[in-house]
């Protein structure tokens, strides 16, 4: 009995020989298939449309006329040009070649991860993304050249995610794991990914692939970093795997000798396949004794052969295709050692459609050799409560894992709230006001008199009013206080002339007959410095305050009706707020939906990026994740943290700081809650839509500051030139904050316009990030 390695050789020469128009196709599906796809062999020219579609539907991949560019359209980096491929079911595929040849590029391609810039691929009997094709889904397993493992989690519990994420019962997973740790020689399956060597992780990353025993298994690179004896089992292991038939491999690697044990080898270099072999065939071709040599040699031929295509081919490197079999003949000619070459490309221009289908399909004869995808849920991205599962509990176990992380997440909120309602909104105090008092004489720097009903010294009596928050000091000309304030060791100077006491007392008492000298000499003289507006805005209020309140008690001491020391306007008790508001009360609103939407953003911005750097998020893309499902998974982990987050802020601010809620605490929930659901989602927006770490965080940070001074959070957006207004209109945390604002300070309902416009643009902005996100995602997986 033939060895399984030389009858796959044989089943690639068929497919070759075939292709090359010396015999008919093979066929897997009995002879009344085979003489049917013999029928379309020999009658061109529609026939042969039909045995292109059969032929690239039959392998289990074929690549036609690739080509992939990276960069821009004016200065492209050509990594894959013109290159053809054909994998053959039930065989191992080898793919070789330099460091940087577009290896990578082209399996990634194949899995549907890029998409090329024209040419097709067909895996599994369908172009990738279709229904056809099981890619993305679990008739695939892929292997990532980067490790693209959680190092978080322990071999197991990597083991369970993908198991669940592809769709396995959990007992068949543990089963599967037992093999895998036998056949891969792993550690204790409860080791950490993290803590296991580099070639352990690889391994790791390789059982993943395994995991489900997929029909194709793409292979990144599996045996790098490890040991010889493995290395062969692993081959041993492909060899097996593939000898029934029904599962294909495709892998890469460097080390070019352990692929003889492929049935076939595809020797690439610079973005094309030099030759496309069985080893033995390989090395006889080219009387080599090791594929390096064969490698080395054919890489020679085609810096001569692209010579001379450059030569033949005008129109660029879609003229290769109009290229006729008579037109390489230079090419073949050149050198009979060349034959790999000449043969593969020869092929590729026997290949060609012209004209089939959208998808090249022909009605009632080529569909019925297509296997179906059983698998739909997975190429249409419904989702299944396994996925869901998994992906929710990854999320979840990441945090847990992170602890030291997650309660800087908790106590992060708590901590800005107290240092806000520490450092905000408080009336400075301990301020310096430089005194000149000539009413009265003054010992040793203090007022003699003390405040006593006497019409005398009215000055003292009024100071002793000004007590809040300042401190007095007395100097003995105006000229020094006037020094004091401008050298900035006082906020102010007052300054009392010699006749204050007097002139107050004609003023008050006998106003008729006060002259202007008699009013002038009544009047407190201030200088303040306004460099600071809160600090001078404060004095000044207290400087009147203070003469009113004296004022007042003055005349009632003397019994004149007080109402003479006040300003003709009487301020009611107001309908909202009270008569000496608070800045707190003011910003407390959007200081909490700041603190809330912001770090939603911060824990969400760079949740995708960190996936997407270390190869997980294509993996999953590739198992049959959808972004929808990404997404979902994220958005409910994100939300329980979230929600522990905004209580936190609450409690402080309401509970322990007293901020004042007039309204409906369950609507300040509910728009807080929403609010941090809008940040997050803007987090994800930022995460889809950046490539590095760096830039979300960037952008995170520089969305901070134009959002906090233009949402009318620190001030109020009437205050701002009225394009500036209409900016502000169009912001996330805008009319939430009126919202809020409106709930706690004035206690208005949820029916009232400026409480539910906050509800609505928050959802309307939730839709929109979401909407967003999604679509980058989508762009970008495809
Ligand atoms: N995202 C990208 N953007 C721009 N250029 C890229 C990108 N990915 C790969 N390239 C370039 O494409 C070329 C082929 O890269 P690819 O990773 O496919 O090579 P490879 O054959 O797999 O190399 P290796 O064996 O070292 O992994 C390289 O020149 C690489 O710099």
């Amino acid at each position: 009995m033939a060895h399984p390695t030389e009858l796959r050789s044989e089943r690639v020469k068929q497919m070759f020989s075939w292709t090359t128009g010396e015999t008919s196709p093979p066929s897997p599906m009995g002879d009344a298939k085979e003489s049917k796809m013999s029928q379309i062999q020999f009658s061109p020219p529609f026939e042969k449309q039909e045995s292109s579609v059969w032929q690239k539907r039959q392998q289990a991949v074929c690549v036609r006329h690739a080509f992939k560019h990276y960069g821009s359209k004016k200065r492209p980096n050509h990594v894959l040009s013109n290159l053809n491929m054909t994998v053959a079911k039930g065989t191992i595929y080898g793919l070789l070649g330099a460091s940087g040849c577009g290896k990578t590029t082209l399996l990634s391609c194949i899995v549907g991860r890029r998409k090329l810039n024209s040419g097709e691929i067909w895996v599994l009997g369908g172009k990738p993304g279709t229904k056809g094709s099981g890619v993305p889904g679990k008739r695939v397993g892929y292997m990532p050249q980067e490790i693209a493992l959680y190092g978080e989690f322990t071999i197991k519990e990597t083991m369970m995610y993908f198991g669940w994420i592809f769709g396995m019962e959990t007992k068949e997973i543990v089963d599967r794991l037992r093999f895998l740790l036998d056949f891969l020689d792993l550690p204790s399956e409860n080791r950490m990914v993290k803590n296991l060597s580099g070639g352990q992780q690889r391994r790791v990353s390789f059982a993943v692939a395994l995991m489900h025993d997929p029909e194709l298994l793409i292979l990144d690179e599996p045996t790098v970093g490890v040991d010889p004896l493995l290395r062969q089992s692993i081959w041993t292991h492909l060899v097996r795997i593939t000898s029934s038939g029904d599962k294909t491999v495709i892998i890469t690697t460097h080390y070019i000798e352990e692929a003889r044990q492929a049935h076939c080898i595809g020797l690439m270099r610079s973005g094309r396949l030099l030759a496309e072999e069985s080893p033995q065939a390989l090395l006889q071709m080219y009387s080599c004794i090791s594929l390096e040599d064969v490698f080395l040699k054919l890489s020679r031929k085609q810096g001569q052969a692209n010579q001379v295509v450059e030569l033949n081919v005008t129109g660029g490197a879609l003229g290769l295709n109009k290229m006729s079999k008579r037109e390489e003949a230079p090419y073949a000619a050149e050198d009979a050692q060349v034959v790999g070459l000449v043969f593969h490309q020869s092929k590729e221009v026997l290949i060609v459609d012209h004209g089939a289908g959208s998808n090249g399909d022909i009605p009632g004869k080529v569909t019925d050799v297509t296997p179906d995808c059983d698998d739909c849920g997975d190429c249409l991205n419904f989702t299944s409560r396994g996925k869901i599962k998994a992906l929710i509990q990854k999320n979840f176990l990441r945090m847990w894992r992170n602890i030291g992380v997650m309660l800087f997440i908790f106590v992060l909120p708590v901590m800005q709230v107290i240092l806000f309602c520490l450092a905000i909104g408080r009336d400075p105090s301990g301020l310096k006001l430089a005194i000149v008092n000539d009413d009265v004489r003054i010992i040793d720097g203090y007022c003699p008199y003390n405040s006593s009903c006497s019409m005398k010294n009215l000055s003292c009596r009024y100071l002793d009013n000004l007590n809040n928050h300042t401190i007095k000091e007395y100097y003995a000309n105006l000229t020094d206080a006037l020094k004091a304030v401008e050298d900035g060791e006082a906020w102010g100077a007052l300054y009392f002339n010699e006749n204050y006491t007097d002139s107050l007392v004609a003023r008050l008492a006998l106003a008729d007959t006060a002259d202007n000298e008699t009013i002038t000499s009544s009047e407190v003289q201030v200088w303040l410095d306004m460099s600071n507006q809160q600090i001078g805005l404060m004095l000044n209020r207290d400087i009147q305050f203070s003469y009113r309140d004296f004022a007042k008690d003055l005349l009632q001491t003397c019994e004149y009706n007080p109402k003479l020391g006040d300003i003709p306007i009487d301020f009611m008790d107001p309908i909202y707020g009270n008569k000496n508001p608070s800045f707190t009360d003011f910003v407390a609103p959007g200081v909490i939906l700041t603190i809330v939407f912001f770090l939603a953003v911060a824990l969400t911005s760079s949740a995708l990026i960190v996936e997407r750097m270390e190869g997980l998020l294509d993996r999953s893309w590739v198992a049959g994740v959808s972004p929808g499902e990404i997404l979902f998974s994220h958005v409910v982990t994100q939300f329980v943290v979230m929600c522990g987050q905004t209580a936190l802020v609450l409690i402080f601010m309401i509970s322990v700081f007293g901020v004042k809620n007039n309204g409906n605490i369950v609507f300040v929930i509910m728009l807080t809650l929403l609010q941090g659901l809008c940040g997050m989602c803007f987090g994800f927006v930022i995460s889809a839509a950046c490539e590095l770490e760096r830039n979300a965080i960037q952008l995170a940070l520089g969305s901070f500051y134009p959002t906090l001074l233009l949402s009318g959070v620190i001030w109020p957006i009437e205050g701002m030139p009225w394009v500036l207004r209409y900016v502000s209109l169009c912001l996330p945390l805008t009319l939430a904050t009126n919202s809020l604002r409106s709930i706690l300070t004035r206690g208005w309902p949820i029916t009232d316009p400026e409480v539910y416009m906050g509800f609505v643009s928050t959802l309307a902005w939730i839709a929109l990030f979401l909407i967003v996100t999604l679509t980058i995602l989508k762009f970008k997986r495809n």
